[in-house]
């Protein structure tokens, strides 16, 4: 089978500054997919690529078979995105936020609109929750709607920046799982950007590890296995909690 997203010697420089070169791997149909690293390591510069935000300085992006250099309009009809921020709309609520891209991108009437965004909701758990305010429900509600707005137009890629960022670790296991049921009623394929450990075990079927010294990927491959068999100091320290030697 084809690559769903295909990252061949793919750079991003800033000015003189190189942020990383030569990334290359790719992601398919189906998988969980991690992207780690430390702070400034390019993990949100590589999300920005994959979605067309941002053009590399070298190297070719692909997606479900388009280039994103070419054919970016193609690529983002396949992706939903949820952002570090969440980013809700604070004056909608939650059933508003997940129709908005409905509203955007189809020409639906509003009956059906709210009709899709209650499935969607339903599908994260939050049912019963559509009349609510972002500001009146739990962090992690607020991460499980955001979910659910990156769903809102069926795309068979999801792209999720640090779903567990600022949740304590039982909500955080609660949003691992809902990843996990999506991906297995829906089909869908996940890249997660993660610095959580467990979250990064718990559903990760492969990883890419990127670091800033190396300026490039120094890990790629299954958690566990990184885990027990990496000899690369950084890869050992985040994968056994330690400091790097
Ligand atoms: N548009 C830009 N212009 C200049 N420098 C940028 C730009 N965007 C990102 N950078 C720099 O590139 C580096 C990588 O940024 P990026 O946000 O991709 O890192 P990250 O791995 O996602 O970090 P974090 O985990 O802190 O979110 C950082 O040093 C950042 O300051």
């Amino acid at each position: 089978m084809a690559p769903l997203i295909s990252i061949q010697n793919v750079a991003q420089k800033f000015g003189t500054r190189t942020i990383f070169k030569n990334v290359s791997f790719n992601i398919e149909p189906g998988e969980i997919f991690a992207i780690l690293g430390g702070s400034g390591c390019g993990k949100s510069t590589l999300l920005k690529q994959i979605i067309g935000l941002l053009a590399p300085t070298s190297g070719q992006i692909t997606v479900a078979g388009h280039s994103v250099a070419d054919e970016v309009e193609a690529v983002r009809k396949t992706i939903g995105v949820m952002f570090q921020s969440g980013a809700l709309f604070g004056s909608m609520t939650l059933l508003e936020n997940v129709a908005l891209p409905l509203a955007v991108f189809t020409d639906l009437p509003a009956a059906a609109r709210n009709e899709v965004a209650r499935i969607k909701l339903a599908l994260v758990g939050l049912g019963a929750a559509a009349a609510r305010l972002p500001a009146e429900i739990s962090g992690g509600m607020v991460k499980r709607a955001a979910i659910a707005r990156a769903l809102a137009l069926d795309p068979p890629i999801l792209l999720l920046d640090e779903p567990s960022a600022g949740l304590d670790p039982i909500t955080s296991a609660e949003i691992d799982r809902l990843i996990l049921d999506l991906r297995d009623t829906l089909g869908a394929t996940f890249v997660v950007v993660t610095h959580e450990l467990p979250s990064i075990l718990a559903i990760a079927g492969r990883c890419a590890m990127l670091d800033a010294k190396a300026q490039g990927l120094i890990a790629l491959g299954q958690p566990r296995e990184l885990q027990a068999n990496s000899t690369i100091p950084m890869v050992k320290a985040f994968f056994n909690r330690e400091t790097p030697s």
